[in-house]
């Protein structure tokens, strides 16, 4: 693996209700690097996998309470970042696709603007430039008449077509690191792999790394370098990703069983049983 970008060690989340912090964390001292490769954070549904990627990405509400050996990004100590700070790392360094396009995009804006945004705010492009450079994504994520997708407004496009637009918008200022946060669980089935391989395809052409949150192991097994399975705020395992299917960790086991059929492909993990014995 070459130079990690993302270093995450002994990483503790707590969140506060009324009655004060809660006594399990929600990660529980996790540790692990990204590089210019794939990885993906796997677990049942509560696991903590949402909370790591934002805490990664500076985006856990005031109730969290984040303690760190080490979380750095490159240069940049994520621990003391101040607004600024994030702000550039979030439109420079670090991309992030979430679950569902229809919350990430501007309604009221056309994709253009909300593609060039990057640009916009962390470079000297010229308008003309912007535009250019925002056709040529919209052509890369493999939208059909990037023209009139680029004069559209969010509401006139599908699902996949948003995430595409999202991926053309993370992209465009060349990130060294994607998060992806479910990042196909809105999607029909035939389109989650598709938008998969673009994600993959384009942080690899870019040298960049890509972490993917996911409940689906099939997928995850086909596409991710390395998987980091997540159990009660702990990583319990990591794997190649074509290893997880055989893996002889007890829990990556009984995940690996769970998994849903066909009839309820798409569907979250469900919480397993707390009474595997031997687990760590
Ligand atoms: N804002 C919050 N306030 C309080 N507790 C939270 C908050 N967000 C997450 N948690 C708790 O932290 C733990 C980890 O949750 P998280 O959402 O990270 O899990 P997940 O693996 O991403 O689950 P899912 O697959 O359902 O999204 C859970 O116990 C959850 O209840």
């Amino acid at each position: 693996m070459t130079e990690p970008f993302l270093e995450v060690r002994d990483l503790n989340v707590r969140f506060r209700d009324e009655s004060g912090f809660a006594s399990v964390p929600a990660l529980d001292d996790i540790s692990f690097v990204v590089g210019a490769e794939r990885v993906a954070l796997v677990g049942e549904s509560g696991s903590g996998k949402s909370t790591a990627a934002r805490a990664v990405m500076g985006l856990l509400p005031p109730s969290a309470k984040v303690a760190a050996k080490n979380l750095r990004f490159g240069p940049a100590d994520l621990l003391s970042l101040d607004h600024a700070g994030w702000n550039a790392l979030r439109g420079s360094g670090m991309g992030f696709v979430l679950q569902d396009p229809r919350f990430s995009l501007n309604p009221s804006r056309r994709i253009g603007w909300q593609v060039e945004e990057a640009l916009r705010l962390h470079t000297r492009l010229t308008r003309k430039e912007r535009r250019e450079r925002a056709l040529d994504m919209l052509s890369a994520v493999g939208l059909p008449s990037p023209l009139r997708i680029y004069e559209s407004f969010p509401g006139e496009l599908s699902g996949g077509m948003g995430q595409r637009v999202m991926i053309a918008a993370m992209m465009i200022n060349r990130p060294k690191l994607l998060i992806a946060d479910e990042p196909t669980s809105a999607l029909d089935r035939d389109l989650r792999d598709q938008i998969l391989d673009l994600m993959g395809r384009l942080t690899a052409e870019q040298g960049a790394g890509l972490l993917l949150i996911s409940h689906d192991l099939q997928q995850v097994t086909r596409f991710a370098d390395r998987v980091l399975v997540l159990y009660r705020g702990k990583i319990v395992d990591e794997r190649r990703g074509h290893e997880l299917s055989h893996s002889d960790h007890p829990y990556t086991r009984t995940l690996w069983a769970a998994r849903p059929s066909a009839a309820t492909y798409g569907t979250r993990l469900p919480v397993l049983r707390r009474d595997l014995g031997t687990m760590p």
